[in-house]
């Protein structure tokens, strides 16, 4: 049979890959993707699992469509990574890629039926890869504490923060670590998205029965992202009577979310305060140090050779999201591969110019203004103008935080800048945000954000 348009585009980007990449990092992510549809300008490419397709689409999904698809096949087509669901012959090929260890969790094979395998526990995602510092450190204790003695010390264990700073990794090590301590357990983890489509499919098949086995009989019940049952009436009803059955039977029950109970939305008030019933735990965004950390971890995972000074300039202008300093330094060690070249601070700059500005680089007031503007939906006039009402006001104290900090402007020139006469009205603002940094995540967070996007350092 002729092979189709998509496959005869996917072999020359193929053979691109295979040629340019090193050998380890193409057999790890690439060599298992296929083809599987041409449609318009999209062509959609299958990865093995969920962890894979979500993994080279987080990490390389825009080097496909801004660098290589340009330039091997010369148009703007665009990659969609999706998740493998033909059954596949092992071929001679697939069995020579590296393996990567199979999770250690001990499931007997008719309950392994029950959870496919994208229900599993992702094998990179355990508590040894996982970096520790201060702004996850009551997180980590709580998530071993909960592993150690599943039901025993909180129930349930609610990790919240900011997207990507680790609150999945933590579940997943929780999931490995479980039937470690307690042989014979079956944990079942799932994202709320995934436990919606099951219910969904139960509904329409006239099959609850076994949905409800399948999330009831287990040891443990880990949900990731639950604000994502807000609005989905049904489904959180449903998920009010699993976490009513687990809880009474003091069944390990973890969640995770990208706020805390209190300020979920568009859920029940009786499943919102059934979520604060054990321990409440907040990640933080990672400090420098945790930050460089998480690299120098992350390359000796995948073998990349990253110096220190590369690690460092990465975590000096990336700080407010885990998963966008992986992805760069994905994209800089993928750089590095094809130009057979060893990683530099030169390339560094070079590939990521978009994260790291030139050196001596500063952002002038007016971007900063724009920036602070936009994160907080106001206008540049707002910010600017007398208002005292907080939600203007504590965007203006850190706007002016961030002039003195990132455009190094004399304290009077900022106050001009925000139509003030006095100039000590800026001299108390930036006291004021400093000292908010150190005791407030929401503010450290946005802070943060704010100087990763205007690139100051
Ligand atoms: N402290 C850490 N040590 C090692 N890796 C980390 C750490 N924090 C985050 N990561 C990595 O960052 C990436 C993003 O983390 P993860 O997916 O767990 O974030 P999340 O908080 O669940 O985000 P979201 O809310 O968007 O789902 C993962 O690859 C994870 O392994």
């Amino acid at each position: 049979m002729a092979p189709s348009e998509a496959e005869e585009k996917w072999a020359r980007l193929d053979d691109h890959l295979r040629a340019r990449l090193r050998e380890d990092l193409y057999g790890r992510w690439f060599r298992s993707l296929r083809p599987v549809a041409l449609d318009g300008e999209r062509l959609a490419v299958a990865a093995p699992d969920k962890f894979h397709r979500d993994f080279v689409d987080d990490n390389y999904r825009h080097w496909f469509d801004e660098e290589v698809i340009p330039g091997v096949l010369g148009e703007r087509l665009r990659i969609q990574f999706v998740v493998d669901d033909a059954p596949r012959l092992p071929s001679p090929a697939a069995s020579a890629q590296p393996s990567i260890a199979p999770p250690p969790v001990v499931t007997p094979a008719a309950e392994a039926d029950a959870f496919s395998r994208d229900a599993r526990p992702n094998p990179r995602y355990t508590f040894e890869t996982f970096v520790v510092g201060e702004s996850n450190r009551f997180a980590v204790a709580a998530a071993q504490a909960v592993a150690a003695k599943p039901g025993k010390n909180w129930n349930p264990l609610f990790l919240h923060g900011s997207s990507g700073l680790g609150k999945t990794h933590l579940l997943h090590a929780i999931a490995h670590a479980i039937p470690l301590a307690t042989p014979g357990a079956r944990v079942a983890i799932v994202s709320s998205e995934r436990y919606t489509n099951d219910f969904v499919d139960a509904l329409s098949k006239g099959t609850m029965a076994d949905f409800r086995k399948k999330y009831r009989e287990c040891g443990a019940l880990l949900v990731d992202d639950v604000q994502f049952f807000a609005g989905r009436e049904k489904t959180a009803e449903e998920f009010f009577h699993t976490f009513n059955a687990l809880y009474e039977q003091n069944i390990q029950i973890v969640l995770s979310s990208d706020r805390s109970p209190k300020e979920l939305k568009g859920l029940e008030d009786r499943l919102c305060s059934r979520f604060g019933w054990g321990m409440r735990v907040q990640i933080d965004t990672p400090e420098f140090e945790t930050r460089a950390a998480i690299l120098k971890k992350k390359a000796e995972v995948e073998a990349i050779e990253l110096p220190d000074l590369v690690a460092e300039l990465l975590a000096t202008h990336i700080r407010s999201n885990v998963r966008e300093l992986e992805g760069a330094l994905m994209r800089l060690a993928a750089f590095a591969s094809l130009k057979a070249e060893k990683i530099t601070e030169a390339l560094a700059r070079d590939v990521l110019s978009d994260h790291i500005p030139p050196p001596g680089y500063k952002p002038s007031i007016e971007k900063i203004q724009e920036a602070v503007a936009l994160k907080n939906g106001l206008t540049v006039a707002k910010l600017t103008s007398p208002s005292r009402e907080q939600k203007i006001a504590l965007p203006r104290q850190i706007a002016m935080f961030l002039c003195r900090e990132l455009a190094k402007d004399t304290y009077q020139t900022i106050a001009e800048k925000f139509n003030k006469k006095d100039h000590t009205t800026v001299i108390a603002a930036v006291q004021k945000v400093s000292e908010l940094y150190d005791t407030d995540s929401a503010v450290r967070a946005s802070i943060d954000e704010l100087r990763t996007v205007l690139g100051g350092s």
